[in-house]
């Protein structure tokens, strides 16, 4: 049955840009319960990074709330929150560590012992097909898309109440795409984890998602808060008109 709290919520939520008078984001407000999957989608520019920047608290909201399981986003410390809320930025970066120091050093920060951190290191790497052989790699080594996953088991180790992934399979080839949209679907599903991932691939944002928020220039021009009953053709045409609009006001 459904939690009747909502694990994360936005309010009327705006982000004013930092230089000129434009709006990032415009009066977003929408729910995400535990085990929710939510596609989020727009073309280029439309503000799916802001949003999930936001969310991750990088950002500071200009106007509107946002709540963790109804606590409002400042009655809870930024280091608390960011332990909660996990972001995976579309080009990660192990900062100079090699694969294993990069996997531990959340779960080391986190105070976890030493035995579960191994424990949910291989169990991460398994999961997502991640060789040993890695772990003595730093990221000159490895290619963009073995870096994505490698960042993508370093938050999921974590154990975050919300995950935030920016385009997690934009380097990924087909298969391995769709197996970690496979693994992220069982991971929601467990009930602990809302997932929020912004994906150009129509296709496997249709596989992965429960909810759809459509955005067009800053503002939710779309919610489906069911996607079983969305129409992905309608969506779909919606969307080649939005990244068709946003390329010609690029010229
Ligand atoms: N700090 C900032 N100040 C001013 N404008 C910004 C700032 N950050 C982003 N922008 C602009 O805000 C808009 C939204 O950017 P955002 O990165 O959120 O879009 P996006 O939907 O994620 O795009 P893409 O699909 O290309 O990654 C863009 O027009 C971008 O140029």
């Amino acid at each position: 049955m459904r939690s009747e709290v909502a694990q994360l919520r936005l309010e009327g939520v705006s982000l004013a840009a930092t230089i000129g008078s434009q709006y990032l984001l415009q009066d977003i407000s929408f729910e995400a319960f535990p085990g929710d999957r939510i596609a989020i989608i727009g073309a280029s520019g439309a503000g799916k990074t802001s949003l999930l920047r936001i969310v991750n608290r990088l950002s500071e909201p200009t106007a509107g709330s946002i709540y963790l399981e109804e606590k409002e986003y400042h009655q809870i410390p930024a280091i608390q929150l960011r332990q909660q809320v996990t972001l995976v930025m579309q080009e990660s970066k192990l900062l100079g560590m090699t694969v294993r120091e990069a996997l531990q050093y959340p779960l080391v920060l986190r105070k976890m012992p030493r035995s579960q951190i191994q424990q949910q290191i291989a169990y991460w790497m398994e999961r997502l097909n991640i060789p040993e052989d890695w772990l003595e790699k730093t990221e000159l080594q490895l290619s963009v898309g073995q870096k994505q996953l490698v960042a993508i088991a370093r938050a999921l180790a974590t154990q975050p109440k919300i995950l935030l992934l920016d385009e997690p399979t934009s380097a990924l080839d087909a298969g391995k795409a769709s197996h970690l949209i496979e693994v992220l679907i069982q991971l929601a599903d467990s009930g602990q984890t809302t997932i929020l991932m912004v994906n150009h691939q129509l296709e496997l944002a249709k596989q992965f998602c429960t909810q759809v928020l459509f955005l067009q220039a800053g503002r939710l021009s779309q919610n489906a808060s069911n996607s079983s009953q969305l129409d992905w053709d309608k969506l779909k045409a919606n969307l080649i008109q939005a990244e068709t609009k946003a390329t010609q006001e690029w010229h």
